[in-house]
């Protein structure tokens, strides 16, 4: 079958990669020209487990084609997938604009029947918005042509995208109950047919519960991360460890284990923006949903939690104070630096005047990006950011390890080489991934979220004095810095590190 899909982001070139390997001829659009040249000079936007060589396999069998030319992308399949971004606007709902911009693009090249498919994930009633879209470019050019607007939300992980796509849970399909409807389904039947065959995992339904269940499943996930991070900070103050609470709640199978680790607070490019556009499209329907109201206010404020205790340990003012980061993206199997935690941490360690060694398996020159953008209004103070190619490198003389993403690498460290590498005695786990007794026996203090930490809180910790001026590593711009961060990247995989 010929699809085409529109966005060729983390989505669509996963959508376009996976579709390609079952056998379909794929055409993936995207307006950003140097994205499509590096696809077409074998070069790979992103970091995604495994996708690399399933695109490789496939533009080399002649089934996946990249381009920026919207008339042969419309005249290429009569299966349109919309899968570009919907950040939010200024005040948090979704921003259509590229969904609308992606229609109007089918509606004006359009020369035959079309299923134009939401897969970006969009408030309840954007399919009639995009509908009206192509009419207006249809009635613009006086054409009357069928098509069908249909939902098919994406509910894939990253890091663990092609797993997600190639073995779903389910299959969201809204469709209306129209003959040109029910056009678009018998094509989308057609087109997911071979991840049926073991079971039926295809749920069809109407276009706007198809729309709603994917905010739904999102802002479920958020909410069970949320309330753990809440008792996670009550387990902080009564002296209880969140990580054996968690197993003994997620061994009811009514429960479960998944999404219930407490952490820095959810991040990434999904979590957070679609809880708040479910919140925006509740108050624009008069129905304010207070449980996630207070899903996001307990995620913004966990944010804080991690460097709340670098303030008990070191106070505010950091000038002189030197921090090894571990994990920059996030969440692992990713270079995503979008609400990564990471960011908001490292940005207030430097605002702080503290110094910040960090590293990553794969987010290296993302992040130096990232912060270059968060910090635009204080520039000198990434001169006090360095990547470093090994972890125990970013260790070396600082006072405190701040580990931010989980990766597989981070998780058995020589811990000996860890104490004798920092300063003071001292790891931040923003993800709980160490053993306490372990950390103990090895001697170090070990500050995870919620792990019976109180104790340790209140014992005077033996930080090393200020011995040092605040070391001013470098005087270079930005560029340079994101060279850098590249260059440290490269080592780090020329290193062989397990990235995934
Ligand atoms: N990232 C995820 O894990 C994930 C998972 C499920 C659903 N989603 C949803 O999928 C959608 C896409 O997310 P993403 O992370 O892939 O975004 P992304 O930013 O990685 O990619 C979007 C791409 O669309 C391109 N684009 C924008 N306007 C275009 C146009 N008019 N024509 C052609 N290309 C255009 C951009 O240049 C970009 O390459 C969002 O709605 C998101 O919420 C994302
Ligand atoms: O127990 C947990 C699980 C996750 N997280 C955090 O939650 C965020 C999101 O993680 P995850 O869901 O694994 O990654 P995403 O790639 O953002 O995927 C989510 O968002 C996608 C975009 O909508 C959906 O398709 C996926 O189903 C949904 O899991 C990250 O910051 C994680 O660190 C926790 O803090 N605790």
């Amino acid at each position: 079958m010929n699809v085409t899909i529109i966005g060729t982001g983390y989505v669509g070139l996963v959508t376009g990669a996976c579709l390609a390997e079952l056998g379909n001829n794929v055409f993936c659009l995207d307006v950003d020209q140097a994205k499509i040249h590096l696809l077409n000079a074998g070069g790979m936007p992103i970091h995604e487990p495994g996708l690399e060589e399933i695109i490789a396999r496939n533009v080399e069998e002649g089934r996946l084609v990249f381009s920026s030319d919207p008339a042969a992308a419309t005249a290429f399949a009569d299966v349109q997938f919309i899968a570009v971004g919907t950040p939010p606007d200024e005040d948090g709902a979704a921003d259509l604009q590229y969904v609308l911009a992606a229609a109007r693009s089918i509606g004006r090249h359009m020369q035959g029947f079309k299923a134009v498919v939401d897969k970006s994930t969009v408030p309840v009633g954007t399919a009639e918005k995009v509908a009206a879209a192509i009419r207006e470019e249809l009635a613009a050019r006086g054409a009357d042509i069928e098509f069908a607007v249909a939902s098919n939300p994406e509910f894939l992980k990253e890091g663990a995208a092609v797993e997600d796509f190639m073995r779903p849970d389910r299959i969201v399909l809204g469709v209306d109950e129209t003959p040109a409807g029910e056009r678009a389904l018998a094509l989308l039947r057609e087109l997911y047919r071979p991840f049926n065959r073991n079971h039926e995992r295809t749920r069809v339904m109407d276009v706007r519960s198809a729309e709603f269940t994917k905010y739904a499943a999102n802002a479920m996930l958020a909410t069970r991360i949320s309330f753990m991070n809440e008792l996670a900070n009550l387990a902080d103050r009564v002296g209880a460890d969140i990580e054996l609470v968690r197993q003994g709640i997620g061994s009811d199978p009514r429960i479960g284990y998944s999404f219930l680790y407490a952490g820095t607070g959810y991040g990434g490019s999904c979590f957070p923006k679609d809880v708040d556009a479910l919140c925006r499209t509740a108050s624009e329907n008069g129905h304010g949903l207070q449980i996630l109201d207070a899903v996001q206010r307990v995620n913004q404020a966990q944010k804080k939690v991690l460097l709340e205790k670098v303030w008990a340990q070191f106070g505010r003012r950091l000038a002189g104070r030197s921090f090894a980061v571990w994990g920059l993206a996030f969440k692992p199997g990713t270079d995503d630096m979008r609400e990564a935690p990471s960011r908001s941490i490292i940005e207030a360690l430097l605002r702080a005047g503290a110094t910040v060694r960090a590293h990553d398996p794969v987010a290296q020159e993302q992040a130096a990006r990232a912060l270059a953008g968060d910090l635009a209004d204080h520039p000198e103070l990434l001169r006090n950011l360095t990547f470093v190619p090994k972890p125990l490198d970013a260790a070396q003389g600082a006072d405190a390890l701040i580990v931010l993403t989980e990766w597989k690498s981070y998780k058995s460290p020589n811990l000996r080489a860890l104490r004798e590498a920092l300063r003071s005695p001292l790891v931040l786990d923003g993800r709980n991934i160490y053993d306490l007794h372990a950390m103990a026996a090895a001697g170090l203090t070990y500050l995870g979220i919620g792990r019976n930490n109180l104790a340790l809180l209140k014992e005077q910790m033996q930080v090393a004095p200020i011995t040092v001026a605040n070391e001013v590593t470098r005087e270079e711009p930005i560029e340079v810095l994101v060279e850098l961060a590249a260059q440290a990247a490269a080592e780090t995989k020329a290193l062989g590190e397990e990235a995934s």
